[in-house]
């Protein structure tokens, strides 16, 4: 079985080398080979006799991808977005897809709170008293908001996708008590909120349309003191808008790690930004890792194989596994716990210095090791301080 894969999905080769030696392959044939390629730049002749391609999301798999292979039977994704795949033309083909829901969405999440942690430095403003809106209440949105909670940070969601969902399962369960309790708020009830924070996927037309989501119109309505972040999809907020209203001098504060029509970024607009990355947030290695991790299992299934690795075998330890906390929780602890496990400066840095050196990709593809809150043990010296640090996502002894 011939099994071609993103060179950037980290412990591909751990996962999925014996995967490719079996003999009860998907076409039960031929010698089995594992072969890495850059995702940018594939071509459709390169994945000719593949049976099995595992993409991440810059690689567009269509039928220009795909014409000249008419083998393949599996293609996975080792990302949370799918907008780079035509799902319809697999589908015609009888090709399995899989991507790797939540893979990650905890890195995302640590990503918003460590922009946060430093604006709340940089304008001395203070966590516990800001509003948060979330649009989209899935995996991302959702870690978000449970680290919010553990905060103590009053938040609100907008997903009118999963607030019918809510609906529908009440009126035809009245009884029942639904497994999603949340209260959903429409979007212009995040939108007046202190920070906003965007965690839709890319959608293009039907009903709840999330292209160019954040337009003119509604940037019109934003405070000069609220903080817009974008972590999802780069074509969700109209970048030249964004653009028009901040050289008119208005102060709300960006915070972009997606940009319009990736890899190339609307140069103009990065010195307006507070925070400016090269789509990473969700680059911890737990969370690139948990991708390939599920892209592995779900090939296992395919070939109705027990999967043998984890990627708990393959985890290297963090560079400090572990640390002692002796004081009760506040905001200046929070820095400095979340600051040591991901300070968002540093990608900022390298964003700004680097973007035009090296290129998107090159950054993306050399993207700096970057570990979860997980990684790190925190110990508490006293059982009377609050436990937030492990609510946050720290690990318990
Ligand atoms: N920057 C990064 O590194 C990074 C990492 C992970 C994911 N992402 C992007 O973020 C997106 C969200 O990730 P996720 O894991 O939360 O996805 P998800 O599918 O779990 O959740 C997305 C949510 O958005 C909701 N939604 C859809 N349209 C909406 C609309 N118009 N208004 C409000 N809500 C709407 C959906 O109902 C869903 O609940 C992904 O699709 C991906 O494109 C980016
Ligand atoms: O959709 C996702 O999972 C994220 O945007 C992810 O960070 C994409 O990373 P890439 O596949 O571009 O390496």
């Amino acid at each position: 079985m011939k099994i071609y894969f993103d060179e950037n999905m980290p412990f591909a080769k751990e996962f999925f080398s014996e995967l490719c030696h079996l003999n009860n392959g998907i076409d039960g044939e031929e010698q089995g080979e594992l072969v890495p390629f850059s995702g940018r730049t594939l071509t459709a002749a390169q994945v000719a006799d593949a049976d099995v391609l595992l993409v991440r999301s810059i690689t567009q798999v269509n039928e220009q991808l795909l014409h000249l292979n008419d083998k393949i039977s599996f293609v996975g994704s080792a990302t949370i977005g799918t907008d780079h795949i035509d799902l319809n033309y697999l589908a015609k083909r009888n090709i399995t897809f899989h991507s790797a829901p939540g893979c990650n969405a905890i890195s995302v999440a640590e990503y918003v709170l460590s922009a946060l942690v430093v604006l709340a430095e940089r304008y001395l403003l203070t966590l516990s008293s800001l509003t948060v809106g979330i649009v989209g209440g899935g995996n991302t949105g959702t870690r978000l908001s449970e680290k919010l909670t553990a905060l103590g940070i009053e938040h609100k969601i907008c997903d009118p996708l999963l607030e019918r969902k809510q609906a529908e399962k009440q009126k035809q369960d009245k009884s029942h008590n639904p497994t999603d309790q949340r209260h959903y708020v429409p979007l212009g009830d995040v939108l007046a909120c202190d920070v906003i924070s965007l965690h839709v996927p890319k959608v293009v037309g039907g009903e709840h349309p999330t292209n160019k989501l954040i337009n003119a119109e509604n940037l019109a309505l934003l405070r000069e003191d609220q903080i817009l972040i974008s972590a999802c999809r780069g074509d969700v907020i109209d970048n030249h808008a964004l653009l028009a209203l901040k050289t008119a001098g208005h102060g709300v504060k960006i915070v972009l790690d997606v940009w319009q029509g990736e890899p190339d970024v609307l140069e103009a607009l990065i010195p307006y930004t507070e925070i400016a990355t090269a789509h990473i947030a969700g680059y911890s290695l737990e969370g690139k890792a948990r991708g390939s991790e599920m892209l592995y299992q779900a090939l296992c299934q395919q070939l109705a194989i027990t999967p043998k690795y984890q990627l708990a075998n393959f985890l290297p330890s963090a560079s400090i596994p572990a640390i002692e906390i002796n004081q009760d929780f506040n905001q200046i602890l929070l820095n400095q716990l979340v600051k040591m496990v991901y300070d968002v400066r540093r990608d900022d840095a390298i964003f700004r210095q680097q973007l035009f050196v090296q290129g998107f990709d090159s950054l993306r593809k050399n993207y700096p090791v970057r570990r979860e809150f997980s990684a790190v043990t925190v110990n508490l010296s006293s059982t009377t301080y609050s436990d937030v640090p492990h609510r946050l996502g720290f690990n318990k002894n």
